[in-house]
């Protein structure tokens, strides 16, 4: 299956029905009173998380999500249907933002969790709302507002736990092959892996948490050099972020070096993402005698001016792969969790102190006259 974590879509909300204009007309009432009904709110279009979903793959082929207009008024004081809200179902783990203003919309989490994304249109208002004691027989009515239609840029972002970060080739696959049942490509040539992996790591029946491994990054991948840091929105809701550092490149690129390009472009891309808990693990150490791995790593450390703690491993041969699981798993549970913004779904029913309340005011102030029918259809319902 391919993995598709990004697409653009355009949803439409539906416009607001249109108020009427109509007059009651029965047997020996000649003026029946206006009766004309308002419209209906136009639909609201919604992004609802589901966990039956794991990738926004259907929305490249699918761009457009219209919810439906609301219907007219009618006359006998009918208001008009409501149209009704589409839900766009995305994958858990889908950030929505405003491909125009750049703003984040909101993040959806949890399953079904609901968020609006495009506001529907207002209904307009019959004439029976235009009727006061000196106009008993208004032929004015207003029409209903147009549906928000807004450009989405959806971006699923996976939702790991503890997040691999490392030059190409630093054993990112590797190590989750050996931690977790996850079997992504592993070999000894840069970008091996083109998109991300997660896994599960199970350490008893009640604990486990999830693992990201991404593509490697290089020095300049915010100018886009190699295959860029795309990749690293995936980390951003991870809890701590595991920094490999291969001890013996097989380009024989210096360790020290490539461990600060990797800080370098953290911090570029984001300072957010930079200041998150990150520890350092050294890998390869099976290409090395115990004392001098252990050498070499409290050099890399010092040149590096790393304050904490560091680990050595082998995720080939699975050497320190365990404890750093166990590390791992018990810094997520002493971290509280973060607090994930709650989306409010504001409901806009019925703006009656706003929008309406604004138009029947202008009309009083108007002082229109009454008799000038251009442009209003009049409705006459017998009875
Ligand atoms: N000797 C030894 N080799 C290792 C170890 N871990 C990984 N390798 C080797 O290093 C090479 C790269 O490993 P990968 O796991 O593909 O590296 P990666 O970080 O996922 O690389 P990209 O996907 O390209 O970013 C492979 O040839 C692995 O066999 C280790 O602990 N010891
Ligand atoms: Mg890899």
């Amino acid at each position: 299956m391919k993995f598709v974590d990004e697409a653009d879509i355009r949803v439409d909300a539906g416009n607001g029905g249109n108020g009427v204009v109509g007059f009651r007309r029965e047997k020996y009432v000649p003026d029946g009173g206006p009766d004309g009904g308002d419209g209906g709110d136009g639909g609201s279009v919604y992004l609802v998380a589901d966990e039956n979903l794991n990738t926004l793959i259907d929305y490249r082929f699918e761009r457009f999500h219209r919810a439906e207009h609301g219907k007219k008024g009618q006359s006998a004081n009918c208001t008009g249907r409501g149209g009704v809200d589409l839900d766009v179902k995305v994958p858990v783990g889908t950030r929505a933002t405003d491909s125009e203003t750049g703003e984040v919309l909101g993040d959806l989490t949890k399953h079904t969790q609901r968020m609006k994304v495009a506001q529907g249109g207002f209904h307009g208002l019959g004439n029976a709302r235009f009727k006061t004691s000196t106009n008993r027989a208004p032929r004015q009515k207003s029409d209903g507002t147009p549906g928000e239609v807004r450009h989405l840029k959806l971006e699923l972002l996976l939702l790991a736990d503890v997040g691999l970060l490392g030059m190409p080739n630093a054993g990112k696959s590797t190590f989750i092959r050996s931690v977790s049942a996850a079997k992504p490509k592993v070999a000894d040539y840069p970008f091996t892996t083109l998109v991300p992996n997660l896994g599960v790591v199970r350490l008893d029946s009640m604990r486990s948490f999830v693992i990201a491994d991404i593509p490697g990054l290089i020095e300049g991948a915010a100018e886009g050099a190699g295959l860029g840091i795309q990749f690293l929105k995936h980390l951003e809701r991870c809890r701590v972020l595991l920094h490999l550092v291969d001890l013996m490149p097989a380009d024989g690129s210096d360790p020290v070096e490539n461990a600060k390009a990797i800080v370098a472009e953290l911090e570029k891309y984001s300072p957010k993402l930079a200041a998150k808990p990150r520890w350092l693990v050294f890998n390869k150490i099976d290409l090395m005698l115990e004392d001098e791995a252990n050498e070499l790593c409290k050099q890399i450390a010092e040149a590096l001016e790393w304050q904490g703690e560091y680990f050595q491993i082998s995720a080939f041969q699975k050497l320190g792969t365990h404890a750093l699981c166990m590390k791992s798993m018990d810094f997520i549970e002493a971290l509280p969790a973060e607090v994930e913004p709650e989306i409010k779904d504001e409901e806009v029913g019925f703006k009656w102190d706003t929008y309406h309340k604004d138009i029947i005011e202008d009309a009083y102030d108007d002082d229109f006259d009454d008799n000038d029918d251009s442009g209003v259809e009049v409705v006459y319902t017998k009875r």
